[in-house]
C-alpha cells in the first residue's frame, strides 16, 4: 500500500516538474537555463574539454625530462598532452562563457577554427570567439538560438541612430548613422531587406532628418513612405538628377563649413546648421546595370560616380548612404568595389551567391561571410550585421508590419524638410518628358 502511495507521489511528482519545467522554458527561458542547461552544458564543458583540446590542436606537449633523440623519446615520461587552461564556466541569460589562457605561441585563430567543434561537443547552438585582452581568448556559447524569438531590446534614442531589432547577445541593434555614415545591406530576395528598410524609416521619420528614396523598382516600396519623404526618384534618370541636385547641395554645405572655419556640419551653430540627408536606395544593381546602349553606360556610370562622390565626401556633411541590394559584386562595374570601400556599415542577410556575402563582409571578417552564408531561408530579417566597434554580430531587425510603418511615415509627414533644389531638378525632369 505505502509503494503505491510512494509511487503515486513520485509520478505527480514528475509530473509537476515537467510541467514547471516547460512552463519556465516557454516563459521564462533564462530561468529555465540557470536551473537545468547551465549546470549540464558547464560539465560537459569541463569533461569535453582536454579531449576537444587535443583534437583541434589547441594542446602542447609537455616536454619529457630526458629529451629526446630525433624525433624519438628516449627516456622520461610519455609526452603528454597539454590542454590550455580554462576558468569555470560563467553562466550568462542566453549561454555561457568560458575564459581561456593561450598557450605561449598560440593565436585566437586556432581557436576560431575549433568553434564548430566547440558547438558539437558542448551541444550549444553557436560558440563565438573573441579575445578581450592579449592572451586570452573568450569563448561565448548560446544555448539556443536567441533570434528564434528575439525579443524587443531598447536603446537611448539619438540623433540619426535606429533600433532595428536585437543582436544574438540580446543587446539592441543600433544603426547610428553618426558613428558609421554610410551602410550596405545585401540580402537576397525575401530575407528582409525591405523590411529593415521600412524600420529604418520608421525610426528616422519622428528625427529632424530629411529622407530621400531611390527605388528603382518604380518606387514600389519606398513609395509607400513618400509622405515622409523630400525626394524619392523611381527611375534611374531620377536618380541621377537626384544625386546631381545633393552633390551640389554637399558642395554649399563645404562652402558653408569653409567658412565658419569649421570641418563638419555638426561644428556649425544650430542656427547656420543643414538638415542632415539620408539617402536611401533600394536595389543598387539597378543603377549600375546597363542594357548596351551609350545612353545607358552612361547613366550608370554617371550615378556611380555621384553615389562614390557622396560616400566620400558627405560623411562629416551630413549626407548619408543607406544602400540595399541582392547582389553586390563587381561583376556590376568597378565602381561597385570602390563604393563599398566607402560603405562602413555593413549587413548581409541570407544571399543566394557567396560572391555577394564575401563582396559584404569579406573585407572586414571572414569569419562573419561562413556564418552568413549559413543563414537560412526560414531565418527571414536574420542578418550578419557590424558593430561600431569593428566586430560583428548575428541580428534579427524587429519586424514592423507595413499599415504601421505607412501610418508612422504618414503621422510624421508634416515635419518632411523641404529640399528644394532636389524637387527643382526632379520637375526640370518632368518638364523635360513633356
Ligand atoms: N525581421 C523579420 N522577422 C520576421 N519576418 C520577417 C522579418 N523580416 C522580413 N520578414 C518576412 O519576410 C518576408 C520578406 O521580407 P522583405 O520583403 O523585407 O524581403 P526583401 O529582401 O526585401 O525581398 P525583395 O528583395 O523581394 O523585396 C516578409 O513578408 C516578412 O514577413
Amino acid at each position: 500500500m505505502n509503494g503505491a502511495i510512494a509511487l503515486a507521489f513520485g509520478l505527480a511528482l514528475l509530473a509537476w516538474v515537467l510541467v514547471v519545467g516547460d512552463l519556465l522554458r516557454r516563459h521564462r527561458p533564462a530561468w529555465h537555463w540557470y536551473l537545468t542547461g547551465y549546470p549540464l552544458t558547464a560539465c560537459r564543458v569541463l569533461f569535453t574539454w582536454r579531449k576537444v583540446a587535443m583534437l583541434n590542436d589547441l594542446s602542447v606537449s609537455r616536454r619529457p625530462h630526458r629529451g629526446l633523440l630525433g624525433d624519438l623519446v628516449v627516456k622520461g615520461d610519455p609526452l603528454r598532452p597539454v590542454a590550455p587552461r580554462i576558468s569555470f564556466p560563467r553562466a550568462t541569460p542566453l549561454g555561457l562563457t568560458v575564459v581561456v589562457r593561450l598557450h605561449a605561441g598560440q593565436t585566437p585563430a586556432t581557436y576560431l577554427k575549433a568553434a564548430e567543434a566547440f558547438v558539437h561537443a558542448w551541444k550549444v547552438h553557436a560558440v563565438r570567439v573573441t579575445s578581450p585582452e592579449r592572451g586570452l581568448v573568450l569563448l561565448t556559447a548560446t544555448a539556443s538560438d536567441p533570434l528564434e524569438r528575439p525579443g524587443l531590446a531598447t536603446a537611448p534614442t539619438a540623433l540619426l541612430s535606429a533600433l532595428i531589432g536585437a543582436l544574438e547577445s540580446g543587446g539592441a541593434w543600433v544603426m547610428d548613422l553618426r558613428l558609421v555614415p554610410h551602410w550596405l545591406i545585401a540580402g537576397a530576395t525575401r530575407s528582409g531587406k525591405s523590411t529593415l528598410l521600412a524600420r529604418l524609416i520608421t525610426q528616422l521619420a519622428p528625427q529632424p532628418v530629411a529622407l530621400i528614396g531611390i527605388d528603382c523598382k518604380g518606387g514600389m516600396e519606398l513609395g509607400l513612405f513618400a509622405g515622409r519623404l523630400s525626394a524619392l526618384a523611381t527611375c534611374r534618370r531620377e536618380a541621377v538628377a537626384v544625386l546631381a541636385a545633393l552633390v551640389v547641395d554637399m558642395q554649399d554645405r563645404m562652402s558653408a563649413c569653409r567658412s565658419a572655419g569649421v570641418r563638419s556640419i555638426w561644428e556649425l551653430p544650430d542656427t547656420l546648421r543643414p538638415v542632415p540627408v539620408v539617402v536611401i536606395v533600394d536595389e543598387i544593381a539597378e543603377l549600375y546595370l546597363s542594357d548596351g546602349t551609350r545612353e545607358s553606360k552612361a547613366e550608370a556610370e554617371q550615378c556611380s560616380v555621384l553615389l562614390l562622390r557622396l560616400a566620400q565626401l558627405g560623411a562629416a556633411l551630413g549626407l548619408h548612404l543607406v544602400v540595399a541590394g541582392q547582389r553586390v559584386g563587381s561583376d556590376l562595374g568597378p565602381g561597385v568595389t570602390a563604393l563599398r570601400a566607402q560603405l562602413g556599415g555593413r549587413i548581409c542577410h541570407r544571399v543566394n551567391d557567396p560572391g555577394t556575402a564575401e563582396m559584404t563582409l569579406g573585407d572586414l571578417n571572414k569569419d562573419a561571410v561562413t556564418v552568413a552564408q549559413s543563414i537560412t531561408a526560414t531565418e527571414r530579417g536574420v542578418a550578419v550585421c557590424t558593430g561600431p566597434d569593428g566586430g560583428w554580430s548575428r541580428a534579427r531587425s524587429h519586424l514592423t508590419p507595413t499599415e504601421e510603418a505607412i501610418a508612422i511615415a504618414q503621422r510624421n509627414s508634416g515635419i518632411t524638410p523641404e529640399l528644394p533644389a532636389i524637387r527643382r531638378a526632379l520637375v526640370a525632369l518632368e518638364g523635360d518628358d513633356k
